[in-house]
């Protein structure tokens, strides 16, 4: 039985020695985020011996060329710093394959390639395919896999593949690569990658609700008066973004994966083992308890879309979104989005969990909120200020990785009077040492065959069904919700606080 909670020993004890291989290896994701990621594993420790890795992209580069490349970036990167000893150790492990993701030559060749590393290893034949390209190749790589036999397990081995976001761009899109997945991979071999789930913040908030009997009797509508959900960013469309971004908008790059998923692990129910799927059961019962914004003035009663023009970061001018490089000078894509998710379940039943994404906001956080009801207002009516507020169990995600309880607290002194006061944990002073990055975890789990920490079919599904009523409405009805203004830098439109103001609530300051 898998365990999402077990320490690192265990997993590195549980990840088998295999071979990884990783499609659109030249690429940005594979520099900054996956070899760092393997990188970093062999600093710790913790990546099994015999681990070896193939990048696979269509540039003639040479092996030493391909190295060469990689150490440049792990040197930017690595969150442990670069010791070119351990460098050198662990670039012995990577080769370069190059060839087009269409060429059927090249799958062969990396069959023949892959028979010979798993001699040279004297192991079993365990692939761990790493879709790693723009998503118009998926279809293509995963065919392709098949078409040279690589999709199915070498005796005593096994095959596994790993797919990048984006899973579809609509509820359609996703279905037909779930179909092109499923025809090639077992489920059970299927990882759908989302790194907000790999995040060390994440994994603690079963911990802390089921490992703790303070919170789980309070964890419901007759406590909970609402739950917030941020995710911020000060950057914009660097780096050559905005192509990818005009097509996407917030609600897609962000709010159908990664802030779903936080929800998700916010709302389920107790799972009744910590398997893959007993935890995915109950977070894809939350999917299905969304209630549908069907109509256009659902949607604009309860979603708010917005773009910035430009303003002031950190003391720096910004561009607008529509001045931003590659994108559309006239684009009706959201660079911000606020909705309202409402779960029509026993326990949650007229909670409202108001969740909100932007770029070039003020810095980069992301956080949780769960704000509390307010208490009987009987006995301290007569005290000079009242009580000062509800309680508030804020869960930062990142960064100053930590959890803090609001509450009231008496001043000192002779006279009743109350000030909010925070108990606040950081992991870093707490457990003295940085988190380790959410791909190395990942990576890790797939290795072990531990899929709990990756979204599983009828997930991802269920969150596109939410979306694409949002999307339809935005673009395909008669009568549009409109798209909002805000000045970069700021908190967001003036909506997304009108949304919250109209039910007597408003957004936590970060
Ligand atoms: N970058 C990031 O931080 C993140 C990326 N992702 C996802 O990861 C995926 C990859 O992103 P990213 O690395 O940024 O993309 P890049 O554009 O940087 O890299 C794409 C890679 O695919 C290769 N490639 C493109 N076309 C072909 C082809 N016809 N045959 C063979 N190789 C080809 C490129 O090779 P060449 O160099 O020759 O063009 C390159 O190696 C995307 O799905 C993205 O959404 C997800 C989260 C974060
Ligand atoms: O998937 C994505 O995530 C990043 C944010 O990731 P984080 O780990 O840095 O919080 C986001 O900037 C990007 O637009 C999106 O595609």
């Amino acid at each position: 039985m898998s365990n999402p909670f077990r320490d690192d020993l265990v997993a590195r004890l549980r990840a088998d020695a295999c071979t990884v291989v990783i499609f659109g290896a030249t690429g940005d994701l594979n520099h900054r985020k996956l070899i760092p990621a393997l990188y970093n594993l062999a600093v710790d420790g913790e990546l099994p011996p015999g681990v070896r890795i193939v990048g696979f992209a269509r540039r003639d580069w040479s092996n030493e060329f391909f190295r060469e490349s990689l150490e440049k970036i792990n040197k930017e990167v690595s969150r442990s710093g670069h010791d070119p000893e351990v460098w050198a150790k662990f670039a012995e492990s990577i080769e370069y394959h190059c060839s087009e993701f269409t060429d059927q030559e090249g799958y062969k060749g990396l069959a023949e390639r892959l028979d010979a590393i798993d001699s040279e290893r004297g192991g079993k034949g365990n692939r761990l395919f790493y879709v790693a390209s723009a998503p118009e190749f998926f279809d293509d790589i995963l065919e392709s896999l098949k078409g040279a036999g690589l999709n199915e397990a070498k005796e005593g081995g096994w095959s596994r593949v790993i797919v990048e976001k984006p899973f579809g761009t609509d509820l359609a899109t996703a279905q037909h690569l779930n179909e092109v997945v499923n025809a090639t991979f077992q489920e059970k071999d299927t990882y759908r990658i989302d790194h907000y789930l790999g995040k060390e913040t994440a994994q603690n908030i079963m911990v802390l609700r089921f490992a703790n009997a303070i919170f789980e009797p309070l964890w419901n509508s007759s406590y909970v008066d609402h739950v917030q959900i941020t995710c911020a960013e000060h950057f914009g469309m660097e780096g050559g973004r905005g192509g990818y971004y005009d097509k996407s908008g917030a609600l897609r790059d962000m709010v159908q994966n990664h802030l779903l998923q936080l929800l998700s692990l916010v709302a389920m129910e107790p799972p009744t083992d910590l398997s893959a799927d007993g935890v995915r059961d109950e977070k894809v019962k939350v999917f299905r308890s969304m209630r549908q914004w069907d109509t256009p003035e659902k949607v604009a009663e309860n979603v708010v879309r917005g773009q910035y023009v430009k303003g002031y970061i950190n003391g720096e001018e910004v561009p607008g979104y529509r001045e931003e490089d590659r994108v559309n000078p006239e684009s009706e894509t959201e660079a911000y989005v606020a909705v309202k998710v409402m779960l029509d379940t026993w326990r949650w039943s007229g909670v409202p969990f108001y969740v909100r994404m932007g770029k070039r906001l003020p810095k980069k956080a992301t956080e949780i909120s769960i704000h509390f009801k307010d208490v009987p207002g009987v006995l301290f009516n007569a005290v000079p200020g009242g009580v000062p507020g509800a309680n508030v169990l804020v869960i930062r995600i990142q960064p100053d990785e930590g959890i803090s309880l609001r509450m009231n607290s008496k001043l000192p002194g002779a006279a009743v009077r109350m000030e909010p006061v925070k108990m606040d944990f950081h992991y870093s002073s707490s457990f003295g040492k940085s988190s380790p990055e959410a791909y190395e975890r990942l990576l890790l789990d797939a290795m072990a065959g531990d899929a709990t920490l990756f979204a599983r079919r009828d997930e991802v599904e269920e969150a596109w069904r939410f979306v694409d009523h949002i999307e339809r409405a935005w673009h395909e009805s008669d009568n549009k919700p409109p798209m909002t203004e805000f000045t970069a830098g700021s908190w967001g439109p003036k909506e997304a606080d009108e949304m919250l103001g109209r039910e007597g609530r408003e957004w936590r300051r970060l």
